[in-house]
């Protein structure tokens, strides 16, 4: 199997395999469909240079991750369904739309018809939860519910079944650039768990203060989708800045 989850990681997906193995760290991750993805956050991206700054990373990736605020639900107000269908039409990377929207149910038609691949709407947010997520299944793209960090694995239970991805903040939703909380360690366990006793191909996704150092702690707790900014986009070389994440789980 090649390595092409992993970006332009020169690695084989098998030997990065084995070095986790041995480490006896990759047990999670064969369960979560044996991959890991880095999905840059074009939050922390140059918006004067949007499609030139998602051009610099394509080839590196599979995914972009778009972080749609209100200004409500989280106290930012940043990007629409607009910037998704410009993204569409300039570069092949698929998107990922991360949506901190009181009430998205009302913008979902606007961001499946501008090509999201992915879309994740938070179970704070959603006075009906299983609604939104099926008008998102029903547009014949990936369901992902979100958790603040403050919300429990618990609230889980009754959506589990019916999302393709559980996105686990790892920061209060808002602002790129913020610290990593080490206490949702233990509630990706606690995922990774609920998804593997049903037997379920749900992915789980973390955001918020990934880089080198906390990525491998994900990873080992179940992850296998990492969405980060702060340590990709201001960097000068963003290949390097990738790369550098990808090979971070053999490290620790
Ligand atoms: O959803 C988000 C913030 O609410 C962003 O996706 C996240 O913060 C990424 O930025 P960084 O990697 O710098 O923490
Ligand atoms: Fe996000």
């Amino acid at each position: 199997m090649k390595g092409e989850c992993l970006g332009e990681l020169s690695l084989t997906f098998s030997e990065i395999r084995h070095n986790i193995s041995v480490k006896e760290t990759f047990t999670y991750n064969e369960r979560g469909n044996g991959s890991m993805k880095i999905l840059p956050s074009i939050l922390s991206a140059d918006f004067a240079h949007l499609a030139d700054e998602v051009r610099d990373v394509e080839k590196d990736v599979e995914f972009i991750h778009v972080d749609v605020m209100d200004g409500q639900f989280v106290p930012n107000i940043t990007m629409g369904a607009n910037v998704v269908k410009a993204l569409k039409k300039e570069t092949k990377v698929a998107q990922d739309v991360h949506l901190m929207v009181t009430e998205p149910i009302h913008l979902l038609p606007s961001f499946i018809e501008a090509g999201a691949d992915m879309i994740s709407v938070h179970s704070e947010a959603c006075t009906h939860l299983h609604r939104a997520i099926q008008m998102i299944k029903d547009g014949g793209v990936k369901a992902g519910v979100v958790l603040n960090p403050s919300t429990p694995a618990s609230a889980l239970q009754a959506i589990i079944r019916d999302v393709d991805y559980v996105l686990i903040m790892t920061v209060d939703p808002g602002f790129g650039g913020q610290r990593f909380l080490p206490t949702m360690i233990d509630k990706i366990k606690a995922v990774r768990v609920l998804i593997d006793s049903l037997n379920l191909p749900v992915q789980i996704e973390v955001d918020g203060g990934i880089d080198a150092e906390t990525l491998p702690l994900c990873f080992n707790a179940g992850a296998s989708l990492f969405v980060a900014g702060s340590a990709i986009f201001p960097f000068d070389d963003r290949h390097a800045a990738i790369e550098k994440l990808s090979q971070s789980v053999l490290k620790k």
